[in-house]
């Protein structure tokens, strides 16, 4: 499994913009979908690609080069998942979107899983898991684990933030998943929230705080 973080100047201001307590939920919102539409530039950089022939302005035929090979799907993990989505989107705008839904147990962290609607021809995608915090990993291992069961076998994820310890229980369950973030932050602290973070993303999206 690959972790790419990702250092482009434009990611860094923008999370770095992110992180501060007193920015509103418009302002956190419309920065998570620009992070993301940055993430999906950098985790889509390696498609392969074909040349076609068309018929250019001039009548003239010319070859160009046209994304070949399996289609996407993008997973956003709700809620806050979804405060990305729209970035992602603007950049790969035909693909097909499979909603999975669940939730942290407050106490025992452990994954809650409450919905779920994926494409029936996963076997045939790559799934782009998008999600703003990778905090233990069990989120993702659950989302992981459900795309596998039906069929997936080519998956990368999207987050703006992830803890090491997250990085390294994904690592472990799912060795063949490669994670492309913002940042790989410091620790965990004992409710299981990244420091320096950003706090509750969904809340913080969805102005729930
Ligand atoms: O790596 P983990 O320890 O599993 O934590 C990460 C998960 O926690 C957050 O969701 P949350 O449970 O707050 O749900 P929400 O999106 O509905 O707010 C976050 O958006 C991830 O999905
Ligand atoms: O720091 C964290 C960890 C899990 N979920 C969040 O929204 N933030
Ligand atoms: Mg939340």
């Amino acid at each position: 499994m690959a972790v790419h973080e990702i250092k482009h100047p434009l990611v860094q201001h923008k999370l770095g913009v992110m992180r501060e307590a007193n920015l509103s939920s418009k302002d956190f919102r419309q920065l998570a979908s620009e992070v993301g539409n940055l993430l999906t530039y950098e985790a889509t950089r390696d498609l392969k690609t074909e040349p076609a022939t068309i018929e250019s302005w001039s009548g003239d035929e010319i070859s160009v080069e046209k994304i070949k090979g399996k289609k996407i799907t993008v997973v956003p993990i709700l809620r806050a998942g979804l405060g990305m989505l729209d970035g992602v989107m603007e950049l790969i705008p035909n693909a097909k979107i499979s909603v999975v839904g669940l939730y942290r147990n407050e106490e025992t962290l452990e994954p809650v899983a409450y919905f779920d609607k994926v494409v029936k021809d996963i076997d045939q995608r790559t799934a782009l898991i998008v999600d703003p915090m990778l905090a233990t990993g069990g989120t993702l291992i659950a989302t992981i684990d459900l795309l596998k069961q039906r069929g997936c076998n080519h998956i990368m994820g999207l987050f703006l933030v992830a803890a090491p310890e997250g990085i390294e229980a994904v690592q472990s369950a799912h060795p063949d998943v490669d994670i492309f973030t913002a940042s790989v932050d410091d620790k965990l602290n004992e409710q299981g929230y990244i420091l320096p973070g950003l706090g509750d993303a969904g809340d913080r999206i969805f102005g729930t705080r």
